[in-house]
């Protein structure tokens, strides 16, 4: 990793850019910081998401595969980056570093003059998330108490890496089967950081973000809790076949029930 670090900050020095968000953010430094996509040999697109794609590649000096995030760059999509930068955890995806620059999502496709591209390096996860891990289970029987106890160890992964994400201020707000994915030993990696936010930026936790079938009900201001709603939804998710869309419906409907109930 160290060796990594030397080999971009040495790029980055020349430029006299650190891979900090309020650096890097400058768009003088992107021109300068182009020519780092050289050293990398694209292997295949992972996967599609609302900010961009999510490429594998292999470092061609180290020989070592990464995941590089590639999408349009936007004041917002730092916030990612910053985030990332500051967690280090067991069942948190790895960052290392980002840059800028004028070409993107395929290699060799350039961007208008006026859009410059956010590439995110991380480590390398298995391409199975965790949304295909329930969907294999969900194929066998549900009673299968091998099911429990691989469901338990990563339930309590996911709870330690959302523990940690929220002991550092931030909150996720996009938790949900599909953005968790296993690292080489089967650990748990909670990944896509595209809408975290602080626990103390007002103004954002009132906005209503996420994925609406893991989306907490509460739609005006809200904080932290709102991961443990989703949290709940996934370790329904973990132990039995059904769909969070149904519970989140039965859910509703209590609340209606209850709420009527209230008013006669
Ligand atoms: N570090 C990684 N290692 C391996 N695969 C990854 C990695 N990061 C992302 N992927 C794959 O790429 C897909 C898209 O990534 P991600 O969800 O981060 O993108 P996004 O554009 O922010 O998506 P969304 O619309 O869900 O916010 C993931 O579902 C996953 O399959």
């Amino acid at each position: 990793y160290e060796v990594i670090v030397l080999s971009f900050s040495r790029n980055n020095s020349e430029s006299s850019s650190q891979n900090t968000p309020s650096n890097s953010s400058n768009p003088s430094n992107s021109q300068v910081c182009s020519n780092i996509i050289q050293k990398f040999e694209p292997l295949k697109r992972l996967g599609k998401g609302g900010f961009g794609s999510v490429y594998k590649v292999r470092h061609k000096q180290l020989k070592i595969e990464y995941a590089v995030k590639v999408g349009c760059y936007k004041e917002k999509s730092l916030r990612e980056v910053r985030a990332l930068s500051d967690l280090f955890h067991r069942n948190i995806v790895r960052y290392y570093t980002f840059w800028m620059q004028d070409t993107g999502y395929e290699w060799d496709l350039r961007g208008n003059s006026e859009s410059k591209f956010l590439y995110i390096q991380m480590e390398l996860c298995s391409e199975n998330t965790l949304r295909d891990w329930i969907d294999e289970k969900n194929k066998e029987s549900v009673q299968d108490s091998k099911r429990r106890e691989e469901s338990l160890r990563i339930a309590q992964e996911i709870v330690c890496g959302v523990e940690y994400i929220h002991s550092k201020n931030h909150i996720h707000r996009d938790l949900k089967p599909a953005n968790i994915m296993f690292g080489v030993e089967g650990e748990v990696k909670i990944g896509d950081f595209g809408l975290v936010t602080s626990d103390d930026d007002d103004e954002e936790r009132t906005v209503c973000k996420g994925t609406p079938s893991y989306m907490a009900p509460e739609q005006r201001k809200y904080d932290r809790k709102v991961d443990m709603f989703a949290l709940g939804l996934i370790f329904f998710e973990l132990l039995w076949k059904l769909s969070t869309g149904s519970e989140r419906a039965k859910v509703r409907f209590t609340a209606v029930i209850l709420t009527i109930g209230c008013r006669i």
